[in-house]
């Protein structure tokens, strides 16, 4: 197979560290590129000692300069914050290069939602046209064909993959659903910050963002898309002492008293063509170990008889699945590669 070369950029990131782990082994692109700007000129196994004897721990690490990287690499992985990766898409975009942007700058199609949610300006309004969220499950065509691909948030592509079939086919309602989600704390990035700090991690629990989390959004707008009504959705995130993982239980008011057989049926249906989407039979509910260092989301289904709701559960793991993961995914599908190639490992368990 005739590979191609792929650049990632911020590889000193938890994203970008994703990524190099996934692209170490992928039989159809070669790692052309990576960059940081605080640590170019060192050996990524320099950087990261657990990358020595690996195939990608010779590779220089060089600053991230469009015109050099676009040069030698088809496809960047843009592993930056948001605010920072829209210039560099334009700048890669103008040079040749197609992007996967890991980050939120692309995702929202109104740069008025992106302006209230993300307190700053876009500077690359007119980049956002040809954007396409990266969600192979629903895009899979414009994604192949897309030069620009806005690869969805963790926590969206957990809450989204649990509800846009339900919400397609009707079986619940639009209104009052609740997503309740949980992460690890390598969702948060790598860069040091007091609420990352172990002592204020580790053994605790807490709730934030309540009610103004920037990921909302960017869920009702793909869940509108979903329903065909504009949807409003409480989302509720929380930090877990874990290094991966999310689990997002999702309640929601079914339309009338539909068998959860019935439910897992129409899921199974319209997740028939993802090699990833695993609907629990009857009695199973999803934990993060299960997924962890993969493509799967799992999704498992209760019906409260009590109050009537259907409750929801999904698990995916953030830095695969929820990011560099599925930017592979999206690259596969820009590449005319099958979906899965390369993203085919079984979860590390226990
Ligand atoms: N962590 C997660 O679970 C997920 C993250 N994402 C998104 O992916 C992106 C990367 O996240 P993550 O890896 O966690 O972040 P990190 O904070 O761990 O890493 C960020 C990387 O970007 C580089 N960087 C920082 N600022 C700039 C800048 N102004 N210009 C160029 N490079 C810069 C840093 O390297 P250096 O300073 O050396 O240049 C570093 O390599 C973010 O947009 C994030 O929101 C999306 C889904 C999930
Ligand atoms: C646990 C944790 O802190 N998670 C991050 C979201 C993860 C992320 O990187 O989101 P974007 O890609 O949209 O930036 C947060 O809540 O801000």
């Amino acid at each position: 197979m005739q590979k191609k070369n792929v650049a990632v950029v911020g590889v000193t990131g938890y994203t970008g560290m994703e990524l190099i782990r996934i692209l170490n082994v992928h039989p159809g692109f070669e790692i052309g590129a990576v960059t940081s700007r605080s640590e170019a000129g060192r050996a990524l196994q320099e950087l990261f000692p657990a990358m020595q004897g690996t195939r990608s721990g010779s590779i220089a690490v060089t600053f991230p300069d469009p015109e050099l990287v676009a040069r030698d690499c088809e496809i960047v992985f843009l592993a930056v914050p948001h605010g920072a990766a829209m210039d560099m898409a334009a700048a890669f975009l103008d040079q040749g290069s197609r992007v996967v942007d890991l980050s939120a700058d692309f995702r929202l199609r109104d740069p008025g939602e992106y302006a209230t949610w993300y307190g700053l300006e876009h500077g690359r309004q007119e980049r956002l046209k040809e954007a396409v969220y990266g969600l192979p499950e629903i895009y899979r065509e414009q994604i192949a064909a897309a030069n620009l691909v806005a690869n969805p948030g963790c926590y969206p592509s957990s809450v989204i993959l649990a509800l846009y079939p339900g919400l397609k086919k009707e079986l619940f309602h639009a209104e009052g659903i609740i997503a309740d989600s949980k992460s690890g704390t390598s969702g948060a990035g790598r860069v040091a910050k007091t609420g990352t700090l172990f002592c204020e991690v580790a053994d605790s629990f807490r709730a934030y963002s309540l009610g103004s989390h920037r990921h909302t959004p960017e869920m009702e707008q793909e869940l509108s898309l979903a329903s065909g009504r504009d949807m409003r959705l409480s989302f509720s995130p929380h930090l877990v002492p874990m290094n991966r993982g999310i689990l997002s239980t999702c309640y929601v008011d079914l339309r009338s008293s539909i068998q959860t057989e019935e439910i897992r049926k129409a899921y199974r249906e319209f997740y028939k063509d993802s090699p990833w989407v695993r609907i629990m039979p009857e009695g199973v509910l999803p934990e993060t170990r299960w997924v962890r260092g993969t493509m799967f989301c799992d999704l498992g289904f209760v019906h409260d008889q009590r109050t009537g709701r259907l409750i929801i559960v999904s698990c995916i793991d953030n830095l695969c699945r929820g990011a560099s993961g599925q930017a592979v995914a999206n690259a596969n599908l820009m590449s005319g590669y099958d979906l899965d190639l390369g993203l085919d490992a079984a979860p590390l368990m226990p």
